[in-house]
């Protein structure tokens, strides 16, 4: 498992689906263990000094680079923190990486893989919290997290998928140099589970480590690492001292080979005389009990031994074969009976046929393989403002809401006159503490709204057709692997380096008519507002598909003018405000200052370096939205 995996925050995935298609348990289970043998392979654990690994000999069916490919692609693993992943309390995929603890092993070609899960027995550095934060190592209860869903899968004998990445040091080929930092291995089951103690630094020097031995799922065919052409034999040539790999005889194991019938089927159980809880027998020199809360936990005729391996008997692999098994490729999307195409379903990654590379959705107009570049394409409909009439937010307001101690004024609501037979509509102004700036909502209505309609509609056109480019860009987050942004954008005028830089920047002469609108709307609306005009020159272009969203930042671009502008367009918005993390208060402060509801034609202004400087932002759409952000940003 991997050394930063905490139990107490497993998923970081906003809205996590059910997963449909739920596994089967298996069809028998007592009744089949055809169990086997792995005589001549004793133990095929990784070896304990770092080994050249030959390059993968096949491209794997499912493969990504990048933590985030995984977790928006593949439904059995969304978890950004965890090494594992559960919902409701099953476990659905567990991924194999860095730090192996004592006696992890990859056997029988990994038909057989013993890992420890559940985090936290591990001292880290957290840095969760703003500041890094120092996690001593701990014990791992059965009722953490993670452990009691790993339990809990072992007693309902129900498949997980376990994947592995370019860290896991026991998988025989080198992922890395393949290109492959993360590969899904396939479908497998628990087949026994224990605690031990393993070395820790923490005070005690230990900690209670749960250990979960994971079987291959029979009638899912052969791992795919161990299904190539005999031709490919060559590959497994160590290039450095010559002569097969150590671990290659085991790769070529078929069933036949380890399944042997005659040798007994059952891994012991020993009832402990202390606490009359049975444990296995695991190790070869000898049985102990295995409940950590007994007195006799690891201990051997009263000793605690240094060296132990595993009994042979305990390393059989067991042939337990499952009928309806899922597919674990994601299928592709095709086009819905309503021609929605900007719903969650199409802001998640897919499976490339081709390749099996996983890849983000990162281009609105379709998805694009990241490795291939194979493109998949589902015509859709252009949506209109009227279909988000309907929404009405949980909310008690209908605009606003000013947190108590927050220090702001909440001017009347004011008439104000659009001109150009825009009519009259209101704007609000909430007035921030110690001058530190003001920010006004200029509310759109339906008459004023026809501009917006046109731009919506344009924009969503030009986006569809590639004219406009909208992209999901790299936040520059020191993460591992690239994390793209929750949301597509393209920017015009000058460059916006918080998104994109000038990568993502046409001129504004080369902008599509529908960000030539909104600028001009939202250069109008700001001139009759704040009665100035504002010499605009940046205006950044966001569109979100349902469940999307903008995190918290704060506009704080180098040479950025006072006053910031949006145009909103398509569904409602909640846009909220909070005090930003200070020196003196390096955590920020968890609670919204000020909430706006954002609607179809609605103007933002934020007026005021204070506004930007002492707050922070975040923007959730309830739905398809789109958003033009315009900003001065000084070039000199
Ligand atoms: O209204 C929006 O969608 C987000 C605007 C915003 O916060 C930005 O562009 O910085």
């Amino acid at each position: 498992m991997e050394d930063w995996a905490r139990d107490d925050d497993q998923d970081d995935v906003a809205d996590v689906d059910e997963i449909a298609n739920e596994f089967d348990t298996p069809s028998t289970n007592d009744a089949l263990p055809q169990l086997s043998s792995c005589k001549e392979v004793a133990d095929v654990s990784a070896p304990t000094i770092k080994q050249q690994r030959p390059p993968l000999p096949v491209k794997p069916p499912i493969w990504a680079e990048s933590r985030q490919e995984v977790c928006e692609s593949f439904d059995y693993f969304r978890s950004y923190q965890s090494g594992v992943y559960s919902l409701k309390d099953i476990v659905k995929g567990y991924l194999l990486g860095g730090s192996p603890a004592s006696r992890d092993i990859f056997h029988c070609g990994g038909r057989l893989i013993i890992s420890h899960g559940g985090g936290k027995a591990e001292s880290i550095l957290d840095y969760r919290v703003g500041a890094a934060r120092f996690q001593q190592a701990q014990d791992q209860e059965a009722t953490d997290k993670s452990v009691r869903a790993l339990l809990k899968s072992y007693t309902d004998k129900r498949p997980l998928v376990l994947l592995a990445d370019e860290k896991y040091a026991l998988f025989p080929f080198d992922l890395g140099a393949s290109g492959c930092t993360y590969v899904v291995l396939g479908l497998y089951w628990i087949s026994h589970a224990w605690a031990e103690y393993q070395p820790a630094s923490n005070g005690c020097g230990r900690v209670v480590r749960w250990k979960f031995a994971f079987q291959w799922c029979e009638g899912q065919g052969s791992p795919w690492w161990t299904s190539f052409k005999s031709d490919d034999v060559d590959m497994l040539h160590d290039p450095v001292r010559g002569g097969l790999l150590i671990f290659s005889h085991s790769i070529f194991l078929t069933l036949e080979q380890i399944v042997d019938p005659s040798l007994p089927n059952a891994v012991a159980n020993v009832t402990c005389n202390k606490c009359s809880q049975k444990s296995p027998i695991v190790y070869s020199q000898g049985w102990m009990c295995l409940n950590p809360s007994c007195t006799s936990f690891w201990s051997l005729g009263g000793r605690e031994l240094e060296q132990l391996d595993y009994d042979t008997a305990f390393l059989r692999p067991i042939a337990m074969v499952f009928t309806n098994l899922p597919e674990l490729r994601p299928a592709k999307l095709i086009e819905p009976m309503d021609s929605i195409t900007t719903s969650y379903a199409f802001s998640k990654g897919w499976h490339c046929e081709k390749c099996g590379r996983l890849s983000s959705r990162f281009k609105w107009e379709h998805w694009e393989c990241s490795n291939c570049h194979s493109i998949h394409k589902v015509p859709g409909r252009l949506r209109t403002a009227k279909e988000f009439w309907h929404q009405r937010p949980s909310v008690e307001y209908l605009h606003s809401h000013v947190g108590k101690q927050s220090g702001i004024v909440a001017r009347r609501p004011e008439p104000f006159e659009l001109g150009d037979g825009g009519g009259f509509t209101h704007y609000l102004t909430f007035i921030l503490p110690h001058e530190r700036g003001r920010i006004h909502l200029i509310l759109g209505t339906p008459l004023a709204n026809k501009q917006a309609d046109e731009i919506f509609r344009q924009y969503q056109e030009q986006a569809n057709e590639g004219e406009l480019l909208l992209r999901r860009y790299p936040l520059r987050l020191v993460v591992r692997g690239t994390f793209l942004t929750n949301y597509f954008s393209q920017n015009s005028g000058e460059p916006y380096q918080y998104v994109g830089g000038t990568g993502n920047t046409v001129p504004f002469d080369k902008a599509p008519s529908s960000v030539c609108g909104a600028l001009a709307l939202i250069k109008e609306r700001s001139r009759l507002a704040l009665q100035k005009d504002i010499p605009f020159n940046e205006i950044l272009s966001a569109a979100y598909m349902e469940k999307q969203k903008m995190s918290f930042h704060s506009d704080s671009e180098h040479g950025l003018g006072p006053v910031v502008a949006s145009l909103s367009l398509g569904s409602a918005a909640f846009m909220h405000f909070r005090a930003r993390a200070t020196s003196k208060e390096p955590k920020h402060s968890s609670s919204n200052v000020l909430t706006l509801i954002l609607r179809h034609g609605d103007v933002l202004i934020m007026e005021g370096g204070g506004v930007q400087q002492y707050y922070e932002h975040t923007v959730i759409p309830m739905n398809f939205r789109i958003a033009a952000t315009a900003r001065f940003i000084g070039t000199a």
